[in-house]
């Protein structure tokens, strides 16, 4: 299939668009490059740098290359960031969704694979997360991205031969295999790659987000799924869109775990004893979110092959030593 791959300089966005080249579609990536690197795309795939908010570019682009479906990365995700700062998630999550579904409406593009997250549940009424569980953000971050689900859904009653996905992703961690691509976020937030930069010497120390929470250690509890099983599921969701299909899937693999827990896993797959200290909570953090993944392994037989967090970690922890500077290009 003739795929755009919107952030594709960006974490996830660039192991997709490496996962779609490799498994043979034709691939393009755009980005703006705001987070993103340019190194993180391979020379041969076709590279835009172009903000989706400009619909006259991106329409020209889905025209040219005569995409017939688009993966939907392009965004800002930072929790605690969303909550001082909610025009920037609106502007460019909400509004930038809107921009580019108003180019493929123009260039006439009906299936699109949208990076949804866990977040818009809130703080769920049960865990684990079913996909039917009631969506209530409780920060900024996760409402731009519920809107964007409700416009999908909104433009897909209006347009009956556009198919959709959204893909509500849990915890992403890790690093391509074969090591050529990896995770490098300037600043780093996430706690995988927060607790290998750590375990690199770059940071004195990790700091615990809070150790009060309603869990059993007190930590917040996360599903973390690595970063090529969710990319795989992109292109199996992305190969059974049907014209009228809305398909609304969790990413995670059902596992919960604690903030203690992943330090202690890092502990071992990276055998060093970095000093780790409490803090206060940040704002916006649920204390516990994990998928029931039953419904994509029901629906397209489709489940994670990583199970073990020491192994997503060890391979995270592969490109961190390999590349301590990441791409190098900040
Ligand atoms: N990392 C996670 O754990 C996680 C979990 C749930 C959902 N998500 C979602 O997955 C997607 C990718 O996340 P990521 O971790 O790879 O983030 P990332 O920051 O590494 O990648 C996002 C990319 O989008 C680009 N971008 C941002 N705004 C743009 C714009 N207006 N026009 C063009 N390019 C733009 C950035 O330059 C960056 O390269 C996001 O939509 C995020 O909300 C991520
Ligand atoms: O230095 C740190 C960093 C994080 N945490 C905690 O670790 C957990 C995971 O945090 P982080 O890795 O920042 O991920 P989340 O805040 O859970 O958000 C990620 O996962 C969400 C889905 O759960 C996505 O929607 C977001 O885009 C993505 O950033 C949270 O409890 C944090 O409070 C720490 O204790 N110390």
């Amino acid at each position: 299939m003739k795929v755009l791959v919107t952030g594709g300089a960006g974490y996830i966005g660039s192991h997709a668009v490496k996962h779609l080249d490799e498994s043979g579609h034709d691939v393009i990536a755009v980005d703006n490059l705001s987070l993103g690197h340019r190194a993180a795309v391979a020379e041969h795939i076709p590279f835009y740098q172009t903000d989706i908010r400009n619909v006259a570019e991106m329409y020209e682009i889905l025209k040219d290359h005569e995409i017939e479906c688009v993966m939907h990365f392009a965004a800002f995700s930072q929790v605690g960031e969303s909550v001082g700062d909610p025009l920037k998630y609106y502007d460019n999550n909400t509004y930038g969704s809107t921009c580019l579904l108003q180019a493929m409406n123009e260039a006439g593009v009906k299936k699109l694979v949208f990076s949804s997250t866990c977040a818009t549940y809130g703080e769920p009424e049960e865990v684990p997360i079913a996909e039917t569980c009631k969506q209530n953000p409780i920060n900024p971050y996760g409402w731009s991205k519920l809107f964007v689900e409700r416009m999908l859904k909104d433009y897909a009653a209006a347009n009956k031969d556009f198919a959709y996905s959204a893909l509500r992703y849990f915890n992403v961690a890790g690093s391509a295999a074969d090591g050529k691509i990896g995770e490098d976020h300037h600043p780093e937030t996430h706690i995988i790659p927060v607790i290998l930069q750590a375990a690199l010497g770059q940071r004195d120390a990790i700091t615990i987000f809070g150790k009060d929470y309603p869990t059993p250690d007190g930590t917040c509890i996360r599903d973390y799924i690595h970063v090529e099983d969710l990319v795989d599921a992109h292109a199996v969701v992305m190969g059974a869109l049907q014209p009228g299909d809305a398909r609304i899937y969790n990413l995670g693999i059902g596992n919960g775990l604690s903030v203690k827990q992943i330090v202690d896993a890092a502990k071992k797959a990276t055998q060093i004893d970095f000093q780790v200290n409490d803090g206060d909570r940040r704002a916006g953090d649920p204390p516990m979110l994990y998928a029931n993944p039953s419904k994509i392994k029901e629906e397209l037989g489709w489940e994670a092959k990583y199970r073990d967090v020491e192994k997503i970690i060890e391979t995270a922890w592969r490109w961190f030593r390999a590349n301590p500077d990441g791409y190098n290009d900040r």
